[in-house]
């Protein structure tokens, strides 16, 4: 182990566990799921520990303090992201907002998705594409339910996500739906992980042995050759259709307007970013959500009781109405505390030498925030901080929110590159837990004691459930058009 005052020169770099040659602290994390090899090491070198991954210099913060310094405090400096080989293959050199390294481009990027592409009001402006896309789901489940017939609810609540942020973003159902999707989730599994030419950088033979970079072109070329065919005909069309503007004329207005570069790419890039940081993120959460439900029946009776109280006599759930619900935020909040889908973030980088808590961290050092490891500490979640409480907000925790000024609480991250997908994200996940809790009880097939759930996560583009999520469904009220009772 390092001590505390190693370092070069006069710096005193943060501690971290011993490091090999060539691979560095690789194998303290090698085939465990990075966020609890993390924590396990935090707890012996410390909130603000060194690694080195491969050639890459990493520190990861793992308390509040840590965080508070690195996204309020010195938010500044450390509002870059690294531009590894894939991110820059992917993004087309950066050309995105949420791999951009901090300059012009990424905030004039970060003003157009706060003010016009990702704001309450464009949110509210979906909203009959939320409903419709829901109310199918609930047709396909009551039919499963009619038939005694259990359904998978992570392809079922990912295929709503998806089919919801298609039209926002195309406007209509679009017949390129599935092989986009596909590419497009091969390109995130690309950046999102960690591959040879990414941690060795000057390696041209581990860059030739990762074969990565050839595979995220083609992936990217795909989905950007694809996107030409949608924007091609929103440039035929020119505006909104029938004066409702969905994402793509959006950013081409602003394109028009000079509020956006010329640059094609650009309009391309920030696509790709809605679908790879809003689509995934959002259905898992749905996920998480109905499985720490089925396994907690009484947090489950509790929510369902406030929803059917609430929309009983208009027989749906109506998104307008859903600012009146307490209880079921609450279920969201919890379900993102403990199954936060990035539970790293995504990495900063310093852009000049930083000290914290004491540490200097230099210029260029890639952070990790630890956000998984905060949303469990004892010492500001006290009362079994790994069981589904959603009821904790109502006493020890209240005032908590998730708008990054609660550092024990980031599932969206804090500061400059807090995410702008917060209303989005979370207009997606209350309208369809709501409408699923409303309409049908939940058993999960061949279980006789739901506590027996398998709640084992994987980390992959997110951190997801490893195990599908097959449920039984039975019908509670009626699903609007559809007349199957049992
Ligand atoms: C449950 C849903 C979501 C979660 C938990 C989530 C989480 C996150 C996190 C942790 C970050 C990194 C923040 C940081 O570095 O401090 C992020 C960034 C980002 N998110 Fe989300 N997100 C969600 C939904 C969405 C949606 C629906 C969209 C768009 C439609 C979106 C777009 C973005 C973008 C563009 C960034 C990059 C921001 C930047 O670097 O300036 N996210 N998100």
């Amino acid at each position: 182990q390092r001590s505390p005052t190693y370092g070069r020169g006069r710096l005193r770099l943060p501690p971290g566990p011993w490091q090999l040659p060539i691979i560095g602290s690789l194998h303290h994390i090698a085939g465990k799921a990075p966020h609890r090899a993390l924590r396990e090491l935090a707890r012996r070198h410390g909130p603000v520990m060194m690694l080195r991954l491969g050639e890459v210099q990493a520190v990861v913060m793992s308390s509040r303090e840590a965080a508070i310094e690195v996204m309020k405090t010195q938010d500044l400096a450390f509002a870059s992201r690294p531009q590894t080989a894939t991110v820059r293959v992917i993004t087309k050199e950066g050309r995105d907002i949420a791999f951009a390294p901090y300059g012009e481009h990424w905030r004039q990027l970060r003003k157009v998705a706060i003010t016009e592409l990702l704001s309450v009001r464009r949110v509210l402006s979906f909203r009959a594409v939320r409903e419709d896309e829901v109310a199918a789901m609930l047709r396909d489940v009551a039919e499963a339910a009619a038939a005694s017939r259990p359904v998978e609810m992570r392809a079922r609540l990912a295929a709503l996500v998806s089919d919801t942020t298609l039209r926002a973003v195309v406007g209509e159902r679009w017949k390129h739906r599935d092989v986009f999707l596909r590419e497009l989730s091969c390109a995130t599994e690309l950046v999102a992980g960690f591959n040879l030419a990414d941690l060795w950088p000057s390696s041209w033979l581990a860059g030739r042995l990762s074969g990565v970079l050839p595979r995220a072109q083609a992936c990217i070329h795909r989905v950007y050759g694809l996107l030409d065919g949608v924007i091609e005909e929103h440039l035929r069309r020119d505006g909104g259709r029938a004066g409702h503007e969905d994402l793509i004329d959006v950013l081409l207005r602003l394109q028009k307007d000079g509020e956006l570069p010329r640059d094609m790419d650009v309009v391309k890039a920030v696509i790709f970013d809605i679908f790879g940081a809003g689509s995934d993120t959002s259905a898992t959460t749905l996920e998480w959500a109905l499985a720490e439900l089925v396994r907690n029946p009484k947090v489950m009776r509790k929510a369902q009781a406030e929803v059917r109280e609430a929309f009983g006599d208009v027989g749906r759930v109506r998104e307008q109405a859903l600012g009146e619900l307490q209880y079921l935020p609450l279920v969201v909040r919890e379900t993102l505390r403990l199954h936060a889908p990035a539970p790293l973030l995504l990495p900063r980088l310093s852009r000049k030498p930083c000290r914290v808590l004491g540490y200097d961290v230099p210029e260029g050092t890639m952070v990790l925030v630890n956000i998984w490891a905060l949303a469990r500490d004892e010492r500001h979640w006290p009362n079994a901080p790994e069981e589904f409480r959603p009821d904790r907000y109502q006493c020890e925790s209240r005032g908590v929110d998730l708008k990054g000024t609660n550092f024990e609480l980031l599932p969206f991250g804090a500061g400059r590159r807090i995410c702008p997908g917060l209303a989005f994200g979370l207009a997606n996940i209350e309208l369809a837990l709501a409408s699923l809790l409303f309409h049908f009880d939940w058993e999960v097939p061949g279980l006789s004691d739901p506590t027996d759930l398998d709640m084992t996560d994987i980390f992959s583009a997110n951190t997801r459930r490893k195990a599908d999520l097959p449920l039984r469904p039975i019908l509670r009220v009626p699903v609007p058009d559809v007349d199957l009772v049992q």
